[in-house]
């Protein structure tokens, strides 16, 4: 069953103390900054920037409201996250999450660490398809890689574990809303307390959990030297001295035809309007423009070499498909997307209203915030075929960084 009548909420803790990452010294490490930017940061955003949430619930610890307005405050998107206080536990927190949840229009939720800020879209997405499937309860996991050995106090080894079959649990661990939060009230009147993640909870409570893949870089921030190899990951300033930024930056261009129709697909939006963009696929100009702008920048062809027009299978396919497939290729060359810019020359019809929702699209589909993706619109001054309104066409830009070289 493909259920997308849920509206899935979205419960991220962050009442933690982190005493195993130093906090005595340094602080919660939800707050503590890696990429110059606090881990709380990077993790809610990914949540805002991500099509399918909806109502966010924060769980933070009374202490931190400072330092959670800080952190979060000027986030785009920021207005709509809900917080509350946590407890001692972070069973009692995720409670207290799910408690606020209740009063909002979501049926499932998905339970997210404040400490794990490189959950990707990807993992996301396939937690969601289990949910859309009808999975009562969803957990992303990874096979454990490594021998496992059980010690004893004496300092020695007892035993080698089987690792068949055994999975190092992540978040966001997933399920339908009134029954994860029945579970967890169950475990409270019986004064249970001892669950460290949610999926234990709902398999004790009886609901059936699905394993989907996780992500090897889904790991939770823990003890100190996490922190800074996060930080390592995410910052510039560790790189050495002659460390060459490796910029790029491509260009595309495309325009379709309009004929009589209901309405055009731009950037991943239908505008209702009396044409429509004729072409093979949903004929989305402006995505097929930035989807050669990204292939432009690792040099790996044009949308028309991936996607040739003669395959039946892109008849009418939603172009998301294309960009996603160009975010894909620019990802695994190493390159990190920063932004995405797109002018589209149109006579009819008015794009500004609709070009907020065409920016998110553009963020979801790249997987990078909202403020890197930029939709602009001018007329053709009645000129030419566009001012005839003959056609659309669309110009795009992206800019990617990709692993530099040192000198
Ligand atoms: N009482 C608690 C304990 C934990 N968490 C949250 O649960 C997530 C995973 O917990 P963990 O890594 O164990 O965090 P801490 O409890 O903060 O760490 P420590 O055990 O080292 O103190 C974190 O995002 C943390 O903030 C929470 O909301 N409330
Ligand atoms: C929920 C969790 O992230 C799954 O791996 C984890 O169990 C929470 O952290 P803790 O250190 O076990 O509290």
């Amino acid at each position: 069953m493909d259920d997308r009548t849920m509206t899935i909420g979205i419960v991220i803790v962050a009442a933690g103390r982190g005493e195993r990452a130093g906090s005595l010294e340094d602080g919660p490490k939800q707050y503590r900054r890696i990429g110059g930017r606090p881990v709380i940061t990077h993790t809610l955003e990914r949540f805002l920037t991500w099509s399918r949430s909806g109502p966010i619930v924060v769980v933070i610890h009374r202490d931190d409201e400072a330092l959670f307005a800080e952190a979060c405050g000027k986030l785009p998107g920021a207005e709509r996250v809900i917080t509350t206080f946590g407890g001692e536990t972070r069973q009692r927190s995720v409670y207290e999450g799910l408690r606020a949840l209740s009063g909002t229009d979501a049926t499932h939720v998905m339970i997210h660490d404040a400490a794990r800020p490189f959950v990707d879209r990807d993992v996301l997405d396939r937690v969601a398809q289990a949910l859309d499937e009808g999975q009562e309860g969803v957990l992303p996991a990874i096979p454990v890689t490594d021998t496992l050995k059980r010690g004893g106090s004496d300092g020695l080894v007892h035993d080698t574990v089987p690792r068949a079959g055994l999975y190092a649990a992540q978040t966001p661990q997933s399920f339908h809303l009134s029954a994860i939060r029945i579970a967890h009230e169950k475990a409270a009147a019986l004064r249970r307390e001892d669950f460290t993640d949610d999926a234990s909870i709902a398999e004790w409570a009886g609901l059936t959990v699905t394993l989907v893949e996780g992500s090897v870089d889904n790991i939770k921030l823990t003890v100190k030297r996490d922190i800074a190899m996060a930080d390592e990951k995410l910052s510039q300033s560790t790189l050495p001295a002659n460390f060459l930024p490796d910029v790029r930056t491509g260009n595309g261009y495309d325009v379709h035809q309009l004929e009589p129709g209901d309405g055009v697909t731009l950037c991943g939006v239908f505008i209702p309007h009396d044409q429509k963009l004729s072409g093979h696929s949903d004929a989305d100009v402006a995505l097929h423009a930035l989807t050669d702008a990204l292939l432009a920048t690792c040099g790996a062809g044009d949308i028309g070499d991936h996607f040739p027009p003669s395959d039946m299978r892109w008849r009418g396919a939603p172009s998301k498909i294309f960009l996603d497939h160009a975010a894909k290729i620019v990802r695994e060359r190493g390159g990190t997307i920063m932004n995405a810019d797109i002018s589209l020359i149109a006579e009819a019809p008015k794009i500004a209203p609709h070009r907020q929702k065409m920016r998110e699209t553009l963020a979801d589909i790249l997987g990078i915030s909202v403020d890197r993706c930029s939709v602009k619109a001018t007329t053709n001054e009645k000129i030419g075929f566009i001012g005839r309104r003959e056609g659309i066409a669309a110009i795009a830009t992206a800019t990617v960084v990709y692993r530099g070289e040192t000198a």
